[in-house]
This record gives structure tokens, C-alpha cells and sequence, in this order.
């Protein structure tokens, strides 16, 4: 079995008395995409944030393996449009970084033709491959991706994931991906979380897509595939601080806790 890089327990983290994360397990393997679906506001990337360290759980544990080492990708480039920089010197700023790294990472890529390109006249799909490219500088077991696709166009997006698990295949790491795009993405995990709040479904694509929660999360029959659509229909009730009240409509969606 492959070795396990990072478990949560029955992480939980509350804002201003109201409860954002509640119970959430769940873990990722080396050599395993996980993906981690669920509606905005559902605190995926508050998840995230936890595993990275930047922000503090109310309760529960994360238990990283001793020998993890993350590359994270965020949600977009944060840099100030008039500072001159070019995607190498962007790259160089990587702590620890080795520079003679950059181009066969960004060749890696497909994008070593963007070496002495300004970063901030990059596409969205350019930018993407950049901010991977960075977390591949830092020479990660686990990758972390905070919607990696956004702002790509569909062929773009269908690039990006093969790329990502080309990466997997070849340097055998943990990949945690946040994502919208359910249909595309599906393909490439192995194994899918849905939080709203708690742990709302889990398992393989292939368990999820074919359970009444998913497609009662997701799936509208005979609409456009591509559109996924969060109505998401609990069999409970919660609480105003989030506490689980009821559970009495059998016809709802079925939520694992
Ligand atoms: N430090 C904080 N203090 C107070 N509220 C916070 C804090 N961090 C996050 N939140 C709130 O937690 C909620 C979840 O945010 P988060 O960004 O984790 O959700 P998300 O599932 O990633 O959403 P999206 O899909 O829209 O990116 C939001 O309502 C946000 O305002």
C-alpha cells in the first residue's frame, strides 16, 4: 500500500461562533489524486489553508507524514501588474529553489518558450502552468492545487489535467486538487471528497457519480455535461451553528456521517 502523506481527523474550525468545517476525514497517499468538491463558501480552501499550516483547526488533528514535502498552487497570481518580472526571476524567488531546475520544469510544461516572458502579460492558462511550475520547484511529494483550471478555456482544462497526472505518474506524488469542473476532473481522480460543512460523499468517481448524492448534488438529466450545478439537497437539517438536526427524508440525498 502506498505510503500516506496526510490524514485529517475529525478536523473541525468555526468563525465567529459559526461552524464552517465539522468532523472532516480524510486522507491522501502518495501516488493518489484526490479531489475535494463542494459549493462556494463550503470551506474547501479553508481545508487547504489548515493542511498548509496558515491557519489553526478548532478541533481534530492533521497528522502529516514525516517525510512530506508540499508544492502548492494558488488560486492566482498575486503580484502587483507593474512591478517588471519575468517568469525565470519569478521562479528564482522559489526558497531553496535549484535554478538550473527552471527550464526543464518549464519544458516540463510545454512552456519553456515563456522563460524571459513578464508574468503579468501571461494567459490564464500560461499563468496556471507557471504557478505548477513553481510548485514543482520546491520538489513536493504532495501536491496541493487550489483550482488549478481556473480562468483555462475547456481544451486548456482537459491539457492541464493530463498534464497533472502525467506529473503523478512520473514523480509518484500525492496530488490534492480543489475543483469546480466535476466532469472534467473526474477522470483523472481517484478518489472524490464532497464537503458541505462535513463529509457529504466519498470514494472513487466511479462510486460517487453513480450514488443518488452525487447526482443529486450535481447531475441535472439530459443537461449539458459540462455544467455542473450545485443544488445540494441534505436528508438533514442544520442547526444555526451548524449542528445536524434532523434526518428524516429518505428521499434526499444520502450524506455519509
Ligand atoms: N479567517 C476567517 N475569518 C472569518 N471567516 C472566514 C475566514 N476564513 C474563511 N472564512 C469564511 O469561511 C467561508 C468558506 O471560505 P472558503 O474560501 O474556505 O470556501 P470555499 O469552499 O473554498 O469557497 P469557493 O468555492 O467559493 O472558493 C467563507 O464564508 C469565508 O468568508
Amino acid at each position: 500500500m502506498n505510503k500516506q502523506l496526510v490524514a485529517f481527523e475529525q478536523i473541525g474550525i468555526s468563525f465567529n461562533g459559526r461552524t464552517l468545517l465539522d468532523g472532516i476525514d480524510m486522507s491522501i497517499s502518495e501516488g493518489e489524486i484526490v479531489t475535494l468538491i463542494g459549493p462556494n463558501g463550503s470551506g474547501k480552501s479553508t481545508l487547504i489553508r489548515i493542511l498548509l499550516g496558515l491557519q489553526a483547526a478548532t478541533s481534530g488533528e492533521v497528522v502529516r507524514h514525516k517525510t512530506l514535502r508540499i508544492g502548492y498552487m494558488p488560486q492566482k497570481l498575486h503580484i502587483d501588474p507593474t512591478l517588471p518580472l519575468t517568469v525565470k526571476h519569478f521562479l528564482a524567488l522559489v526558497r531553496g529553489v535549484d535554478k538550473h531546475q527552471i527550464l526543464p520544469t518549464l519544458e516540463t510544461l510545454g512552456i519553456a518558450h515563456l522563460i524571459h516572458s513578464q508574468v503579468h502579460v501571461l494567459s490564464g492558462g500560461e499563468t496556471q502552468r507557471v504557478l505548477l511550475a513553481r510548485a514543482l520547484l520546491n520538489k513536493p511529494n504532495l501536491l496541493v492545487l487550489d483550482e488549478p483550471v481556473q480562468g483555462v478555456d475547456v481544451n486548456g482544462q482537459v491539457e492541464l489535467y493530463n498534464l497533472i497526472e502525467g506529473i503523478r505518474d512520473e514523480l509518484g506524488c500525492g496530488v490534492l486538487m480543489v475543483s469546480h469542473d466535476l466532469h472534467l476532473v473526474m477522470a483523472k481522480t481517484d478518489t472524490v471528497v464532497c464537503i458541505n460543512q462535513h463529509v457529504c460523499c466519498s470514494g472513487s468517481p466511479q462510486h460517487v457519480t453513480g450514488h443518488p448524492a452525487y447526482q443529486a448534488l450535481f447531475g441535472v438529466p439530459g443537461a449539458d455535461e459540462s455544467i455542473a450545478i450545485y443544488a445540494h439537497q441534505h436528508d438533514h437539517v442544520h442547526g444555526e451553528h451548524g449542528s445536524i438536526l434532523s434526518g428524516d427524508d429518505d428521499t434526499h440525498a444520502n450524506c455519509n456521517h
